[in-house]
């Protein structure tokens, strides 16, 4: 998952990278492009040449004459002057660019279409937590731009699937994608778990795959072409008046970007993919597949998720006589006849609710079972292993929040490299911030802990600069130093109680042994309030004594 003001500074930098690339194609996004090959990498032919060989060799256009095919190609060479008759034309194969990935891109798509990876079900996991972060991006957008929402109100996931064919459809009403950010986001790799995926492989320094590590990075969008031989994603973005089409095949190099002229496929806002599933991957299209799925996967996304299901409800119907019976029943004495019924069930399709959307923090945690503490951590900080710990509180009064707090079972940054860990996520009033505010909402110190909280009290267009001078957030941040600090005392406590935390002494050498750099950078750290220095002494102290 990823923050919307982390999103949207790497996206602003991939922009950059990528328009350089694209400038040297089409120095125009607006000019029809033809099968134009736009190579995103080093390879390919220079692009007047490509252009060139694309006109030379472009197949006719099924169900249109030489004459306006020849008139397209022109309008590619020429510029604007044939855009309405590409328009006009209802064949969109015709106007796409072809695209090559990135070189890590293929490599990755490789691994993963020739994949034995059993657990191929995560795709799903993947495509829904993208659509709930476009999602949050809008949501928190709208905020100060409230006429992002002008095409629509509604914030939702829809998954419509076909078994018979095998095609899954997942549409979102999020922030969608212009064509740059098409180019930028789905053709070369700057996303957190995609990245950390193949920086683990590569440490693995195995020639094959390793397969567990599908499953405990995520492969973000690309793992659709684990099930899918053609994944096409349509979207429109508020920024953009069109709406753009990609197309991607398993075992491909490149994918193709066209502009959607279909009426019939237009959305509003956000982006719809569709999964064209592999010949053994078809079952994924159930539809009661489907919404077990998103039981197990994601019954943590705060945005509904409706399914298409079919539905019955019983009714009574009349039934034809027998007409023996009739004839039977004319020789007696005549009385209206009894008319006969059956029940029958009666079909129909219809959107069902299939998760729920109150966010665990909001729920009373007497009523919160550990493991969906658990499956709430690993599922929003992308972590394999359970946490050692957890804290599920609410503050009230003075100030008003609620938080849940992890310590990890493995410390995976080291904070002398001074990156921003992203470890703590802010809510406002539910509506997802940021997760880039660690530093200011929690000592750097304790950057190994996790966790998610929501205020009630900071405006939603809040900013770094808000939180360095706000009173709210000092408060907050002392008490999630106090309840992080109780929280390790907890583990450390545990050796001699038959319950703590549910972690065992074994954990807890490990953890402090792990984070031993953490303590000792935390010693070193600026100023602190004499209170949290306490603890921190205390913590020390102890973890030195074990
Ligand atoms: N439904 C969507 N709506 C808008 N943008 C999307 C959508 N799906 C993917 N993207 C864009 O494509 C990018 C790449 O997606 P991918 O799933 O590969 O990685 P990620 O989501 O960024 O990272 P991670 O997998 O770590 O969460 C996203 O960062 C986002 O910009």
């Amino acid at each position: 998952m990823l923050g919307a003001s982390r999103r949207s500074l790497s996206a602003a930098a991939r922009s950059r990278v990528a328009a350089g690339v694209a400038s040297a194609v089409t120095a125009d996004a607006s000019v029809p492009a033809r099968p134009i090959s736009v190579s995103n990498g080093a390879r390919g032919v220079p692009q007047q040449q490509n252009r060139l060989l694309s006109v030379l060799v472009a197949p006719k256009i099924a169900g249109m004459s030489n004459v306006v095919a020849l008139k397209l190609m022109d309008g590619a060479l020429i510029g604007r002057r044939y855009e309405s008759s590409a328009a006009a034309v209802d064949s969109t194969d015709q106007l796409a660019e072809k695209h090559e990935y990135q070189a890590e891109v293929n490599r990755l798509m490789d691994l993963i279409v020739h994949s034995l990876y059993s657990n191929k079900e995560v795709f799903l996991r993947e495509l829904v937590s993208n659509a709930s972060d476009a999602l949050d991006k809008l949501r928190y957008l709208s905020v100060t731009d409230p006429e992002l929402l002008k095409d629509g109100p509604q914030l939702d996931i829809r998954i419509q699937s076909d078994k018979d064919n095998g095609v899954i459809t997942i549409t979102d009403s999020g922030i969608g994608m212009t064509k740059q950010e098409l180019i930028d986001s789905l053709g070369t790799i700057a996303s957190s778990g995609t990245a950390k995926f193949l920086k683990a492989l590569k440490e693995s320094q195995e020639a094959g795959m390793d397969n567990n590590l599908i499953g405990q990075f995520g492969v973000g969008f690309y793992s659709t072409f684990l099930v899918s031989e053609k994944v096409v994603v349509s979207t429109k973005s508020p920024k953009s008046d069109k709406q753009y089409v990609w197309e991607g095949q398993a075992d491909s190099g490149s994918y193709t970007i066209r502009e959607e002229k279909d009426p019939e496929k237009l959305i509003p806002r956000g982006t719809r993919l569709t999964l064209y599933l592999k010949h053994d991957d078809k079952g994924f299209a159930h539809p009661e597949r489907i919404q077990k799925l998103l039981k197990n996967y994601s019954q943590f996304v705060s945005f509904p998720i409706y399914t298409w299901q079919e539905k019955g409800f019983t009714k009574e119907v009349e039934v034809d006589e027998d007409p023996a019976e009739a004839k039977k029943g004319d020789d007696d004495i005549k009385t209206e006849p009894k008319k006969k019924t059956k029940t029958v069930v009666e079909k129909y399709w219809d959107w069902e609710l299939s998760n729920e959307t109150q966010p665990i923090w909001l729920r009373n945690p007497k009523e919160v079972s550990t493991e969906e503490y658990n499956e709430f951590y690993k599922k929003t900080f992308n972590e394999y292993l359970n946490p050692l710990a957890s804290s599920h509180f609410t503050t009230e009064g003075e100030v008003e929040f609620r938080s849940i707090l992890y310590v990890p079972a493995t410390r995976k940054d080291d904070i002398t490299d001074n990156r921003k860990t992203k470890n703590i996520r802010l809510y406002v009033k539910r509506v997802f911030i940021s997760d880039d505010f660690d530093g200011e909402l929690f000592p750097r110190y304790l950057s190994f802990v996790k966790g998610v909280v929501d205020s009630n009290d900071l405006p939603l267009n809040v900013s770094r600069e808000i939180l360095q001078e706000s009173r709210i957030v000092r408060i907050m941040r002392k008490r999630l130093v106090r309840k992080a600090f109780d929280m390790v005392l907890g583990i450390s406590c545990s050796e001699n109680r038959d319950v703590c935390f549910h972690i065992s002494l074994w954990g807890l050498r490990k953890v402090l042994g792990e984070l031993w750099k953490n303590f000792k950078a935390g010693c070193h750290g600026r100023q602190r309030k004499s209170q949290e220095n306490c603890s921190f002494v205390a913590l020390l102290l102890f973890s030195k004594q074990r």
